[in-house]
């Protein structure tokens, strides 16, 4: 507070000994009709305990009158150390993100080499020998890469950089030997494509062969189902995430996401459950996910016909999760929601 300091009682007119500025170690109020003037920030003058705000005084050469109502108390607008936080109190908790506000903690107390869990290196790989990049052209029997950029993408904004990409070609070999190799050298390989039936589709069989101990092949979810998880013989966590782009990206958001919290040791966020403004028929055996677009804590369904149809996923912000049942799930019925990143 920008004023004065006194001692309560003093009797006004008080005496300007001068100025206690911000930065500057205190000076002495000696007893009688004596006041510093104060900038916010500045420390208390020693003897001072009370401030008086400048829109309440009027100085006139070294005299200073009090023009307010009435007299503020002991302690007014003086924060006294230790009166927010004291020594011994938990000021953060394993886990925390260092946003903003915990960062400024950190540093006003002085911590500067926090001890923090390192981020994990994810590489991302994709699989198929239909694919093509985005700058190349493209045939009528060829697909753009493009779960490799949601799949980025996602990872980013949710506060991941340490990643890297590799395409695999569908040929049995190469993928042992290339997905030995990065399996060895990063802590997450979430891999796009090749999980599921078809001749070619080898990623479960490679990742068993080079020693991923699988943990669950197959999810009763829709879409979504063939997604494979397993782990490393050092705890890397290897994920096989199924190609069809919605597939891919609903795994992502429920899954993948919040086990790269866990393997960065941040506190996983709680789930939040939103409100259906229109009914969704259930799945009779298997959980399933529907895009949404999310207004003022409503969840608006909008179901995508196929798991590969994905140009209307950019309105949506995330998906809702049905456990399975029969018939459906009515409007209002609140559901949990996961956002895409
Ligand atoms: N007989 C069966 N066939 C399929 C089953 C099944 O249970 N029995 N499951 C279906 C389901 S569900 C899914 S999902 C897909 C998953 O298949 P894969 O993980 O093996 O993926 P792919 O066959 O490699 O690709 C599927 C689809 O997605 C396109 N794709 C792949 N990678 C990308 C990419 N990086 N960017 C864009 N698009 C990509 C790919 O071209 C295919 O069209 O299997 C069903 N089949
Ligand atoms: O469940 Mo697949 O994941 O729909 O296309």
């Amino acid at each position: 507070m920008d004023g004065i300091a006194l001692r309560v009682g003093a009797a006004f007119p008080l005496h300007v000994l001068g100025m206690q500025r911000a930065g500057e170690p205190p000076r002495e109020l000696p007893e009688g009709a004596f006041c510093w003037e104060v900038t916010t920030g500045s420390v208390l003058p020693i003897g001072a305990n009370c401030i008086i705000p400048v829109e309440q005084i009027r100085r006139v050469d070294d005299q200073v009158f009090f023009m307010g109502d009435e007299l503020p108390a002991q302690g007014a607008f003086i924060h006294p150390q230790a009166s927010d936080r004291t020594q011994g109190d938990v000021l953060l908790c394993e886990g925390q993100k260092l946003d903003g506000p915990s960062l400024a903690v950190l540093a006003a107390n002085g911590v500067a080499t926090p001890l923090v869990s390192r981020e994990p290196s994810v590489c991302v790989v994709t699989t198929g020998d239909e694919l093509v990049e985005v700058d190349e052209p493209v045939q009528p029997w060829q697909v753009r890469r493009s779960n490799y950029y949601a799949i980025m993408g996602m990872l980013q904004l949710h506060g991941f950089s340490m990643l890297e990409h590799r395409t695999l070609k569908d040929a049995y070999d190469e993928t042992c030997a290339v997905l030995g190799d990065i399996i060895a050298r990063y802590d997450v390989v979430l891999l796009s494509g090749g999980v599921s039936m078809g001749a070619f589709d080898y990623v479960p069989r490679a990742l068993e062969h080079i020693g991923v101990q699988c943990v669950f092949y197959k999810v009763l979810q829709r879409p979504g189902g063939p997604l494979w998880f397993g782990y490393g013989s050092a705890g890397q966590r290897v994920v096989g995430l199924p190609g069809n782009p919605v597939s891919a990206m609903v795994c992502m958001a429920r899954y993948v996401l919040p086990l790269l919290d866990q393997a960065a040791k941040r506190a996983v966020g709680e789930v939040v459950s939103l409100s259906l403004t229109a009914p969704v028929p259930r799945l009779a055996q298997r959980t399933r996910f529907v895009p949404v677009q999310v207004r003022g804590g409503e969840a608006q369904p909008f179901p995508m016909p196929t798991s590969g149809d994905f140009m209307g996923l950019p309105q949506t912000g995330g998906i809702v999760e049905l456990s399975p049942g029969e018939g459906e799930a009515f409007a209002g019925t609140r559901v949990p929601f996961y956002p895409w990143a």
